[in-house]
Parts: structure tokens; C-alpha cells; sequence
């Protein structure tokens, strides 16, 4: 595996230069493959992200797309599982049923997928980095030997056919596109809400490859006692929600971060924070956003009192409408904003609130009167 830091002039020149021959027996592989996670029997998002990413570069490989599904036999989850894997766009389905893969452990996991890929020869192989994620891809790439990039924000094909494959590294001031030059399957992971989920288009199929799992529960060292569920992890959807209010260091004080939460509140949004604000103790870890904290895409992002450093943009980049208020109009985020609001956001805040208060209260009282159509 060769990294190189990715400048356009002459990421290809160091490459061509660094190119190792791709041995024989990994000359056929071929198609992008997508492994489905479920989580408590539902399909995790980041697989339709995938999905959707893993359809464009198939496209350009003019290869199939397909997902894959592991899980117990007969189990709805792991049928729905196929069906959204065609809902979201692929042309085939991998399934490795067994009972030994109705919860999560490493050893079965890691033995259907890396028998399946020996079996099938995907020339791409992405996950979710969500904790299921990044556990799996691990163990798959180290069983095969082969290349695996963790936390990509970007994914593309080389002209010569190469997974291209981008992410922030030196704490994020750098972007660096990594190849896989002398292994396949060439594999990836990519964190939640980072690609974007493609249209569900319903009443889709394909053709199902069903295997079992040459595995005895005797050969399994980890064993399921019972699930805990995080106290903690219904409170914040900070990663899917559609409206999200954030607050930096510009808010001045942490008595100020309460108008952050009433704005959020009265637009129906959660609140999050820049980096800084989690180190001082002023919020929770999970309300962080950026390349160390959350990655958000919601339909309208307002930051207040935040500068924009690279760590920040990563974590919102995918948002349609971000709005900046900032005292300084040189502020790096002006760069990225769709509106650029200079304004002291300590004075803006409750002036915002105040003014989407009477506009929701005007819009409820005119629906009062002409009630929408089905009401
Ligand atoms: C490895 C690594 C990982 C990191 N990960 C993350 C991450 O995940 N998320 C993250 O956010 N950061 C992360 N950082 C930190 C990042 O580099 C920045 O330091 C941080 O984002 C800055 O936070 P800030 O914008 O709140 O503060 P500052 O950069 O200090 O910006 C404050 C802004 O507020 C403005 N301001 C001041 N007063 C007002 C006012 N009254 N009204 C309006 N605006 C005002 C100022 O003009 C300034 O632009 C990481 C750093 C490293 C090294």
C-alpha cells in the first residue's frame, strides 16, 4: 500500500513512479462490493451511503454492484437487508446465512467475509466506519493482506482502474489519496453521513448468492451474554438530524450556550459545538462535530462564533445551507458558507429566536384557518 499526499499535478507522477505490478492471480477480480450492516436488524444508513457511492464506481469500472449480508437464516433482518441492498442500487446480493452470525463477533464475521471474497474476488470492498465497521474491515484486511483505508472522505477510480481513496490525515491539514497497488480486494472504510444516500427506488431485485459458514460455535471465542443498550445513545441524533444550530468559541462564555439551545429548540434542530468547547467541559463529546466528532448533513447548518478550521469543515461539508455568523468577516468559514452573516452572534441568537418564534406562530395560526389538504 502506497500513500501519497494528494496534489493534482503530481499525485500521478509519484504514483506511476511508486506502481507495483498487480500479481496474476489478482488480475480477474472484479465488481465493488458493499458489506450491509445491520445493527439490532435494521440496515445502518452508512450501507445506503455506500451503496450509492459504491454504484458511481462501479459505473466508472463498468463492473456490478453488489451487497452483502451476513446473518442467521430465515431472519427478517437479514431479508430486508437484501432487499434495501437493491432498493439502493445493487445489482446482486451476496447472503451468508448461519445462526453463528445473529449477533456481532469478530470470528464469524471476519470468516464469511474473507471465505466469501476468496470465493468471489471483488476487485473493491467498502464498510461503514461505524464501530462494527472498523472492527470487521480490520480483521478482513489483515486475514487477506491486503490494503485497507480507514475514514475516507472521498472515493474515485483512476484512469488506469485504481481505487483512489482520500482522507484527512496530519490532524487533518493534509487530504492524502492512498492506493492499493499490489493487493485486491482493495478496501475502504467511510464514516456516517459523510456520502450522500441515494434515492430508494422500490420493487427492485436481483439475483441472490447464498452461502453458508464453514464454522462450528465450538471455534468461536467470543459469546453473546445479553445487550446493554448506550444510555446515552437515544439522547443525541446529532449526525441525522435535518436542522443543526453549532456554537464555537466566539459564544464567549458557557452561560451563552443556552441560546444556542433555545434557537435550536424553537426550529425544531439539535445543538452541537465546535472541538474546543467539548475540551472545556461546556458540552458533551457526541455534541462535537468535525474530523474528530460528528460528521453532519443537515438541510440547514448555523454556526455562531465559529472560525472554520479544516478539522470543523470536514464534519459539515455535506450540509445544503450552512449560515456563518462571525465578528470577523476574514473568518476561514466565510469561505465555505452559503450566507455570511457578520454580526455579534451573542446579540444575533435571541434576536433570531425571537423572530422565528412570531414567524412559527403566524404560520400554525394561518393553518389554523386553512387547514392543509388530508387534515
Ligand atoms: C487532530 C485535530 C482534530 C480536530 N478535530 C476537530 C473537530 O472534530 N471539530 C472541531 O470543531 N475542531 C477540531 N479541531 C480543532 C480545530 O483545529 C480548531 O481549533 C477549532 O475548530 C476551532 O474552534 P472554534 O472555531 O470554536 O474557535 P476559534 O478558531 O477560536 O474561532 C472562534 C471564532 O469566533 C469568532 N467570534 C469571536 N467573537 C464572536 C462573536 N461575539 N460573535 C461571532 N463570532 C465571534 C472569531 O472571529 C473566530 O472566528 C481539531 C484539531 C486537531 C489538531
Amino acid at each position: 500500500m502506497e500513500a501519497h499526499v494528494a496534489d493534482p499535478r503530481s499525485a500521478n507522477v509519484s504514483r506511476a513512479s511508486a506502481r507495483k505490478e498487480l500479481p496474476k492471480h489478482f488480475r480477474h477480480n472484479r465488481n465493488v462490493w458493499v458489506f450491509i450492516e445491520l445493527e439490532r436488524g435494521q440496515v445502518h444508513p452508512v450501507s445506503f451511503e455506500l451503496l450509492g457511492e459504491g454504484r458511481k464506481l462501479a459505473d466508472k469500472l463498468g463492473v456490478q454492484l453488489a451487497g452483502v449480508v451476513v446473518g442467521p437464516a430465515e431472519c427478517a433482518g437479514t431479508q430486508c437487508a437484501t432487499a434495501e441492498a437493491f432498493a439502493y442500487g445493487a445489482d446482486l446480493a451476496y447472503l451468508v446465512e448461519s445462526p453463528l452470525l445473529s449477533h456481532y463477533r469478530n470470528e464469524p464475521f471476519t470468516k464469511a467475509l474473507t471465505d466469501l471474497v476468496i470465493l468471489h474476488k471483488p476487485e473493491i470492498l467498502l464498510l461503514g466506519a461505524t464501530s462494527l465497521g472498523r472492527d470487521l474491515a480490520g480483521s478482513v484486511a489483515t486475514t487477506l493482506e491486503t490494503g485497507l483505508t480507514a475514514d475516507c472522505t472521498e472515493l474515485n477510480v483512476d484512469a488506469d482502474g485504481s481505487l483512489a481513496a482520500t482522507r484527512p490525515t496530519f490532524g487533518g491539514s493534509l487530504l492524502c489519496t492512498i492506493y492499493t497497488l499490489n493487493s485486491r480486494p482493495q478496501m475502504a472504510t467511510v464514516r456516517p453521513r459523510v456520502m450522500a444516500t441515494p434515492q430508494r427506488v422500490a420493487d427492485t431485485a436481483g439475483p441472490i448468492i447464498r452461502h453458508g459458514l464453514i464454522m462450528v460455535e465450538e471455534e468461536v471465542v467470543t459469546k453473546v451474554l445479553g445487550f446493554l443498550s448506550d444510555r446515552r445513545s437515544e439522547k443525541v441524533n446529532l449526525a441525522h438530524a435535518d436542522i443543526v444550530v453549532a456554537g464555537g468559541l466566539g459564544i464567549g462564555i458557557a452561560e451563552n450556550l443556552e441560546r444556542l439551545k433555545v434557537l435550536a429548540k424553537t426550529i425544531g434542530g439539535e445543538f452541537g459545538c465546535s472541538r474546543p468547547l467539548v475540551q472545556k467541559g461546556w458540552m458533551e463529546v457526541d455534541r462535537q462535530i468535525g474530523q474528530t466528532g460528528q460528521t453532519i448533513r443537515p438541510k440547514l447548518y448555523l454556526a455562531a462564533g465559529i472560525s472554520g478550521a479544516v478539522q470543523h469543515r470536514v464534519g459539515v461539508d455535506g450540509a445544503d445551507l450552512i449560515v456563518a455568523i462571525n465578528t470577523d468577516s476574514n473568518a476561514p468559514i466565510f469561505d465555505f458558507a452559503h450566507v455570511a452573516v457578520v454580526a455579534d452572534a451573542i446579540g444575533l441568537l435571541p434576536a433570531l429566536t425571537t423572530a422565528f418564534t412570531r414567524r412559527l406562530a403566524l404560520q400554525t395560526k394561518s393553518e389554523q384557518v386553512n387547514p392543509r389538504c388530508g387534515q
